[in-house]
C-alpha cells in the first residue's frame, strides 16, 4: 500500500533532522547526503566536463552548495564558486562543508553564469525570512537573466518555503532537489511555478521520524483517499448509493445546478434530483434525462422536500442567487443535518454575516467550496482567518471557525479540515478555469458524500477527481465535458 505523501513545514523538517540528529546521525553526514543528492542531479543533467557555477549562501543552503561544489570538481566538472559574503562567517555544518572545497572562491553576484551550463543556486533554503537586498539580490536576478538552467538546492532562492511566496525576487528554477519530503513551497503558488519538477532525494530521514513531528499536510493524492472511495458491491441497489438533491436558480440561471447534478450522478449517486422553483420547472425539465426533477419553492418549499430522508446529500449555491432567500435555505439545510455542500452563491449571500456561520456546520457534514474572491467576501472583517500569508493556515483557520471541510479551490486548491488535516492539490489543468467548473465540482463532492464518504476525503478525492478529468481533455475543455469525462477517470483510479 502507498503511504500518503507527507508535506512538511520548514519548522517540522528541522524537528526531523533535529530528532534524525539526536539519535545519532550527525548534522555533517545529512549535509553530505543532500550535496551528493544536488550533485547526482547534476551530473545528471549536465555533459560531463561541462562547466557549473555553484551559488553558495551564508548558511547550511550554501553548505549544501560546498558539499555540491566539491563532488563536481571531483567527477571532472568545470566548477566555480561564489559565496555570499565571507567565508570567515560560515559557522557548524556549512563552515565543515566549506573545508572541502580548495577551489577559488568569487562573490556570489560576479559569477561569470552566462558561460555556465549549470547554475546551482545554494544560496537560501528554508531559513529566509526577509527580502533579498544588496548582493543577494543581484546575485539572483543575474542568475535568471543569464538564461541558463538553474539547479536550485531545496527551492529556489528567494521563495518562502511555508507560503510559497517571493521575498522581493526569487530564483526561477530549471528543476529543483529538496530533501527528505517536499514543503508547502514546492506544491503552493506562486513558488511552485519557480521549482520546477521537483525531486525529493532520501538522506536518512526515516518516515516514522517524519511521521513523528506531528505533519498533517498532504499532497492530495489517490494514496490519501482510495480506500475510501464507494466501489458498488453485488448487493448494492440505487437506493443505497445516496440521493443527492441540487437546489437550481430562477429560470433564466438553471444551469449551474443540472452541471452540479449530472456530475453527481457520474460520480455515482444512486439517484440525483434537481430541486427547481416554480417557474424554472419548464426549462429544467427540457434539459434532465436521468437526473429527476421536484418542485422546490424557496426555504419552506426545501423544508418540506427534505421531510423525505432519502435526500442525504446536497448542493445549495450554484447560480441560486445572492439574496436573504439563499441564507433561508442554508439554514434549513443545516436544521435537516444533512451532508452539504455550500458553494458560489451560498457563500456569497454570507457576505460580512460569517459570524452567522460560526461552527454552524459541525453537527452534520459539509463542505464549503469557494474560490479566492468569495473566500475573501466571506470572510470579510475576519482578519484572524483572512490575514496568515499561509493560504494553508487561511483555510484551516476558516474550517476551525465553521465546523465545516473547506475547499479554497485555484491552481493550488488547499482542503483544511476542523480536525486540522489539510492537502494541497498540484494536478489541475489551467483549462479548468472556465464557466461551470466550480458547479460541477460540488456535484461530485456531493455525490461522493451521498454515498456514505466523509467529508474531508470526499472533497479531496472530488478535487482531485475534477482535475483529472478536466487534464485529460485538456483545451478546448468546457464545463459541460467534466461529468462525462470523469468515468475514464474513475475507471483508472479504481482498476
Ligand atoms: N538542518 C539540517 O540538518 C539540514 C539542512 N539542510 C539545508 O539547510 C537549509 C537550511 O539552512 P539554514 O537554516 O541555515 O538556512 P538558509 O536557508 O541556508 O539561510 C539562512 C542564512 O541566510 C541568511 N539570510 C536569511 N535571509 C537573508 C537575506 N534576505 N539576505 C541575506 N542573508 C539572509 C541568514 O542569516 P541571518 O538571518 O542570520 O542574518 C543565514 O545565514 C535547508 O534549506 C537545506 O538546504 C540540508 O543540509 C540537510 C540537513
Ligand atoms: N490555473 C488553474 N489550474 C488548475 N485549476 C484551476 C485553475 N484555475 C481554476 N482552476 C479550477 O477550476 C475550478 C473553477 O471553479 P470556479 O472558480 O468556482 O468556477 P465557476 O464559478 O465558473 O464554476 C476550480 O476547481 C479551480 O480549482
Ligand atoms: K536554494
Amino acid at each position: 500500500m502507498i503511504r500518503p505523501e507527507f508535506v512538511l513545514t520548514p519548522l517540522e523538517m528541522k524537528q526531523a533532522d533535529a530528532a534524525t540528529i539526536a539519535a545519532g546521525t550527525p548534522g555533517i553526514d545529512l549535509m553530505s547526503r543532500a550535496g551528493r543528492a544536488v550533485a547526482d542531479v547534476a551530473e545528471r543533467v549536465t555533459a560531463r566536463g561541462g562547466r557549473i557555477l555553484v551559488v553558495a549562501g551564508p548558511g547550511n543552503n550554501g553548505g549544501d552548495g560546498f558539499v555540491a561544489a566539491w563532488l563536481l570538481a571531483e567527477r571532472g566538472y568545470g566548477v566555480s564558486l561564489g559565496l555570499l559574503g565571507n567565508r570567515d562567517r560560515l559557522t557548524g555544518d556549512a563552515a565543515k562543508a566549506s573545508r572541502h572545497w580548495t577551489g577559488d572562491i568569487g562573490a556570489a553576484e560576479d559569477l561569470p553564469f552566462h558561460e555556465a551550463d549549470l547554475i546551482i543556486d545554494a544560496l537560501f533554503g528554508t531559513g529566509l525570512t526577509r527580502n533579498l537586498e544588496g548582493a543577494a539580490r543581484l546575485a539572483v536576478e543575474r542568475m535568471n537573466m543569464s538564461g541558463q538552467p538553474i539547479l536550485a538546492v531545496d527551492l529556489p532562492s528567494g521563495i518562502d518555503g511555508e507560503t510559497g511566496s517571493v521575498w522581493g525576487v526569487a530564483v526561477r528554477a530549471a528543476r529543483t532537489v529538496t530533501f527528505a519530503a517536499r514543503k508547502p513551497c514546492h506544491l503552493l503558488m506562486p513558488g511552485r511555478a519557480h521549482c520546477g519538477p521537483v525531486e525529493v532525494a532520501d538522506i536518512g530521514i526515516s518516515p516514522e521520524t517524519l511521521a513523528a513531528t506531528g505533519a498533517d499536510l498532504w499532497a492530495n493524492q489517490p494514496a490519501l483517499w482510495l480506500g475510501a472511495l464507494p466501489r458498488p458491491g453485488l448487493a448494492s441497489h440505487k437506493y443505497n448509493r445516496g440521493h443527492t438533491l441540487v437546489a437550481s436558480g430562477g429560470a433564466t440561471r438553471t444551469g449551474a445546478a443540472r452541471l452540479a447534478a449530472r456530475a453527481a450522478l457520474r460520480i455515482g449517486s444512486g439517484l440525483v434530483t434537481v430541486a427547481s422553483p416554480p417557474e424554472a420547472l419548464g426549462v429544467n425539465a427540457a434539459h434532465l434525462t436521468a437526473v429527476m426533477l421536484r418542485g422546490c419553492d424557496g426555504p419552506e418549499g426545501l423544508h418540506t422536500v427534505l421531510k423525505d430522508e432519502r435526500f442525504n446529500a446536497l448542493v445549495l449555491g450554484p447560480a441560486l442567487g445572492v439574496h436573504a432567500n439563499t441564507r433561508a435555505m442554508v439554514a434549513v439545510a443545516v436544521q435537516a443535518r444533512r451532508s452539504l455542500v455550500l458553494d458560489a452563491d451560498a457563500l456569497t449571500s454570507f457576505e460580512g454575516l460569517a459570524s452567522e456561520l460560526h461552527q454552524a456546520f459541525r453537527h452534520s457534514p459539509t463542505v464549503l467550496t469557494p474560490h479566492s474572491g468569495e473566500f475573501n467576501r466571506l470572510f470579510s472583517g475576519h482578519s484572524d482567518i483572512l490575514d496568515p500569508p499561509s493560504k494553508i493556515e487561511r483555510v484551516r483557520r476558516a474550517a476551525f471557525y465553521t465546523g465545516a471541510v473547506v475547499v479554497l479551490k485555484g491552481a493550488d486548491t488547499v482542503i483544511a479540515s476542523p480536525d486540522g488535516r489539510a492537502a494541497i492539490n498540484e494536478n489541475g489543468t489551467p483549462y479548468l478555469a472556465t464557466a461551470g467548473s466550480g458547479d460541477t465540482l460540488s456535484g461530485v463532492i456531493a455525490g461522493l458524500m451521498a454515498q456514505g464518504v466523509h467529508a474531508f476525503e470526499a472533497a479531496s478525492a472530488g478535487v482531485w477527481i475534477h482535475a483529472a478529468a478536466g487534464s485529460s481533455f485538456g483545451p478546448g475543455l468546457i464545463a459541460e465535458d467534466l461529468a462525462d469525462l470523469l468515468p475514464g477517470t474513475l475507471r483508472e483510479l479504481l482498476k
